[in-house]
């Protein structure tokens, strides 16, 4: 008799995802092999194998930032041509840097498989070698390993200082405690960190849905008042407009103007004249000038931030809004109660690190929209990996009038 082992079973699972949606699986289907190759991984290692690839990623993560400061994969994209690849030899010669360094640095890339090794001491370009030559890879990873690294390697000994309490104030977090500024600040006096989190901001979602494929438009244009001095949505936060200038190419003709509104250091100098956008510096711990605006968009916001400042961003943007008219969309995730993502459980310890931030779950955001008289009208999601769009209202009977923070 066969036996149906655990593994066997996951081989088989993993072999009818594959053949459920030909080459271009859908992002449910993309989402579910992730999850089960991660599961399939674990399956196979021994207890012993799986501790020792975690003891191990910070160092993989440090010969990655090297490697991308010292430009390599340009160099190996550039040389794509070569056949035979390019050999430590050539690119100690191109960056400067000693042969045996580049070796020992190369070692760890092949292994990640961030390029191949077809011979000793030589390199090629991958798929993956691209993406680390785009704005994602290129400024996402020393962005992000230059804004969080300092602090997560004293990660531990602040929470054991502050006796494991959960951190939830802005101005306490972990990285002001380790760096002396949380994140925004610490960008804000950093400039070329801050050029970098801008592009990384810009690029991090490219090829995945935009939030106006995600969620139905047509809910908003129906009753939008479409005189020319409207404002039709405002992106709150929205860094230097990538996520306006896509909705303005997807819907060209909308019924009034959209605004962009930041830090006045990320939008200084950004000109939204091309796209038909307005520029805004606004800090949104202020009250929201922009009266009646049929969307106050929020993306990537509120992660960054504990509940007390949530609330004070809620009642500033609540403030402005239109009664019966206007609504808040917040793209953002949504966590499941039970095996989250390991990406969306680890952003939740880099928010609570970098800025007291949290990853909500579906109670905790209704919970913290509650509390400031709001209500969620409706959740949408095309990929439980993805963030969700949710679309909030004032819950019935409740003034709009501004209230204490
Ligand atoms: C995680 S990024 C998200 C950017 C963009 N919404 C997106 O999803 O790509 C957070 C943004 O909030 C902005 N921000 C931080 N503090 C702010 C404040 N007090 N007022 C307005 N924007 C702020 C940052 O400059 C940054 O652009």
């Amino acid at each position: 008799m066969t036996v149906i082992t655990p593994l066997y079973a996951m081989l088989n699972r993993l072999g009818q995802l594959a053949l459920q949606d030909g080459a271009k699986p859908s992002p449910q289907t993309h989402f579910e092999l992730l999850q089960m190759i991660d599961q399939l991984k674990l399956a196979v290692e021994t207890p012993t194998e799986t501790v020792l690839r975690l003891i191990y990623q910070p160092p993989q993560n440090a010969a990655l930032r090297c490697v991308i400061d010292m430009g390599i994969f340009p160099l190996l994209i550039e040389k794509q041509h070569l056949e035979g690849g390019v050999s430590a030899t050539q690119l100690a010669e191109y960056t400067g840097a000693e042969q045996d360094l580049i070796v020992r640095l190369m070692r760890v890339m092949a292994s990640l498989g961030l390029c191949s090794t077809p011979a000793s001491g030589v390199y090629r370009a991958n798929d993956k070698t691209v993406a680390l030559t785009q704005p994602i890879g290129r400024d996402g990873i020393p962005c992000i390993y230059d804004l969080t690294v300092p602090t997560l390697s004293k990660l531990p000994e602040y929470l054991r200082i502050h006796e494991y309490a959960n951190p939830q104030e802005y101005a306490r977090s972990p990285m002001n405690w380790a760096v002396g500024q949380s994140q925004f600040e610490w960008l804000a006096s950093h400039k070329d960190q801050q050029a970098l989190f801008n592009s990384y901001m810009a690029s991090r979602r490219q090829g995945k849905p935009m939030w106006f494929d995600v969620y139905p438009v047509d809910r908003l244009l129906g009753h939008a008042v479409p005189y020319e001095d409207t404002v039709f949505l405002v992106d709150i936060g929205g860094n230097q407009g990538h996520d306006l200038t896509k909705f303005r190419q997807r819907y060209p003709h909308l019924p009034g103007k959209l605004v962009l509104q930041d830090l006045p250091k990320v939008v200084n100098g950004v000109s939204g004249r091309e796209a038909g956008i307005g520029v805004m510096a606004y800090s949104f711990l202020d009250a929201q000038p922009v009266c009646g605006a049929r969307v106050y968009y929020f993306r990537s916001i509120f992660h960054d931030w504990p509940d007390h400042i949530c609330r004070q961003i809620l009642r500033n943007t609540m403030s402005a809004m239109a009664t019966d008219y206007s609504r808040i969309l917040i793209v953002d995730f949504v966590l499941p109660d039970t095996n989250a993502p390991l990406l969306q459980a680890s952003l939740d310890i880099q928010m609570m690190s970098i800025s007291a931030g949290v990853e909500r779950s579906e109670s905790q955001w209704r919970e913290l929209l509650q509390s400031v008289g709001l209500e969620i009208s409706g959740i949408w999601n095309q990929s439980p990996g993805m963030e969700s769009v949710i679309e909030v209202i004032p819950m019935a009977g409740k003034s709009q009038d501004p209230v204490e923070n």
